[in-house]
């Protein structure tokens, strides 16, 4: 392990697969909004697939040289079935990290997803294909193959941390980070907030959606001009 900037982590924790699942089909502002709106990625982080994207995954990280994806190429290697490969591009946005060909070949190994701190390529042809891919744009620059890179350490992605294993939920709105050992509890409480929220839909509808709180607040803080 001392090779700092150019290693391989080979083992860690994911959590429990029932866990995992129980995020599928919930949406990301509900589980964002539960972890104090301090875990989702940057908005910059977006889907390059059609609308309609959902993806539930453990996450496996990558810190790549910008520009370079030779440490991605050696993930795809590693990477299980259900794991999303969360690439710390530093955010440069010089070169494309992956594209298609690496879509297919992740697609076969049963990989969920990318999740790309950088631009991306071949963006028609990953759209049509509906492997789920989120990143900060395109680019038709292709990466370098020189390295180095870690794979398995702590990573940034979208200014938020991410460690291999934490939970990923990514959709049309972006990409939350659930640490792995708070996962359990934080599905509990965005399942709860879904409910609520179908709750407060049927209220709108019904008429009965309490509106005192807006004024209430307005009042406490000093604004002029309210009844
Ligand atoms: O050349 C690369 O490494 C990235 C790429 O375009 C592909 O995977 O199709
Ligand atoms: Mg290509």
């Amino acid at each position: 392990m001392a090779n700092v900037g150019f290693r391989i982590v080979n083992h860690f924790e994911r959590v429990n697969q029932e866990i995992i699942d129980g995020f599928k089909g919930i949406a990301t502002p509900n589980i964002g909004d539960v972890m104090g709106r301090m875990f989702a990625m940057d908005y910059s982080i977006k889907t390059v697939n059609k609308p309609g994207i959902h993806v539930v995954g453990s996450a496996f990280t990558v810190r790549t040289h910008p520009s370079d994806n030779l440490m991605v190429h050696k993930a795809m290697d590693m990477a299980k079935p259900g794991d999303i490969i969360v690439i710390d591009a530093c955010g440069d946005m010089g070169n494309a990290i992956l594209g298609e060909l690496m879509c297919h070949y992740a697609k076969t190994k049963g990989i969920a997803g990318y999740i790309v701190d950088g631009p991306v390529r071949d963006l028609h042809a990953i759209a049509e294909m509906e492997f789920p891919v989120f990143a900060k744009g395109g680019s038709p620059r292709g990466p370098y193959k020189e390295g180095p890179g870690e794979i398995n350490t702590l990573i940034s992605c979208g200014n938020v941390p991410v460690r291999p294993g934490d939970v990923i939920v990514a959709d049309d709105d972006g990409v939350v980070v659930i640490p792995r050992e708070d996962a359990e509890n934080v599905l509990k409480k965005a399942k709860a907030i879904q409910e609520k929220e179908q709750e407060i839909i049927s209220a709108i509808y019904d008429g009965r959606w309490d509106r005192k709180w807006v004024d209430e607040t307005l009042r406490q803080k000093g604004c002029d001009g309210l009844d």
